[in-house]
């Protein structure tokens, strides 16, 4: 039996369509304070609901309004907002995240623009089989390069590799074991040789979902660390890095709505 669920709060978001005023768009961070600081850089910013991970806010560009959701970190919540945004009227899907880099010519405080990713996630492969390309809208990737030239940051636009998990897919070492499975040992160095960007853990759910249920994706993040200098961030670059990415993404939505 189908179901409507438009007069009625979304099982996890607790958003009701007339909450979101008519929104088509979403810019979606990982991180739930991340949410009120990117609507606050709008007009008119509310606070719609916060529930687990999903932190929600509405906001206003020229008029129209725009909806901010966290998706928490990963695949599986990021695939539960874009579901239940989906089914409140969105149509367009901006993330942006913080990243690492894993090219020596990328800094810590640049820019990235996904145009794919590889799909090392779990929750894609329930929407789509492994040949289909976690590929971003290109007017979504159009939108976000131009927003980076207009506001004169430097942009690396390219692929990532998006991993479940921070640790071992993204082959730290640097932690309680000190070691990766043998699936991951070397993966860092044969991604750096495909001319992969960067690590990041929810653009190969959020592309690969968006692209085969017919809505338009895109994806921005500011490098918080360059993984041929170090492991894990440092907190003193993030604050810059995220104001950066997240000012490039509020200009591509005013030209996506
Ligand atoms: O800053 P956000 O958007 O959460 O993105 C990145 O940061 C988290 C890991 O620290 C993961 O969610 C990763 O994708
Ligand atoms: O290295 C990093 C930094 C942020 N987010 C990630 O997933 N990896």
């Amino acid at each position: 039996m189908s179901q409507t669920h438009t007069q009625s709060e979304v099982f996890h978001l607790g958003l009701t369509k007339a909450m979101l005023k008519g929104a088509t768009l979403a810019i979606v961070p990982g991180d739930p304070a991340r949410s009120q600081r990117i609507a606050e850089l709008m007009q008119n910013p509310q606070p719609l609901a916060s529930h687990r991970e999903f932190n929600s806010w509405l906001g206003e560009l020229d008029g129209k309004p725009v909806v901010v959701c966290s998706t928490g970190i990963g695949g599986p919540s990021t695939s539960i907002a874009v579901e239940e945004l989906a089914q409140l009227g969105v149509r367009t899907f901006l993330r942006v995240g913080t990243t690492g880099a894993i090219q020596p010519h990328i800094n810590v405080g640049d820019v990235l623009i996904t145009t794919g990713s590889v799909r090392l996630d779990g929750a894609s492969y329930h929407f789509a089989p492994a040949a289909y390309p976690a590929v971003a809208d290109f007017d979504c990737t159009t939108a976000l390069v131009a927003g980076a030239k207009a506001k004169g940051t430097t942009a690396h636009v390219g692929i990532t590799a998006s991993s479940d998990t921070f640790y071992p897919g993204q082959e730290r070492y640097d932690t309680f074991s000190g070691r990766v499975n043998k699936e991951w040992e070397g993966s860092m160095q044969q991604w750096q040789a495909l001319h992969v960007m960067n690590y990041e853990m929810e653009s190969a759910t959020l592309l690969t979902m968006c692209a085969a249920l017919g809505l338009r994706a895109g994806m921005i993040a500011g490098v918080i660390v360059n993984r041929t200098q170090q492991e894990i961030p440092n907190a003193e670059t993030m604050k810059k890095t995220e104001s950066d990415s997240v000012a490039i993404a509020i200009e591509a939505a005013r030209h996506l709505i």
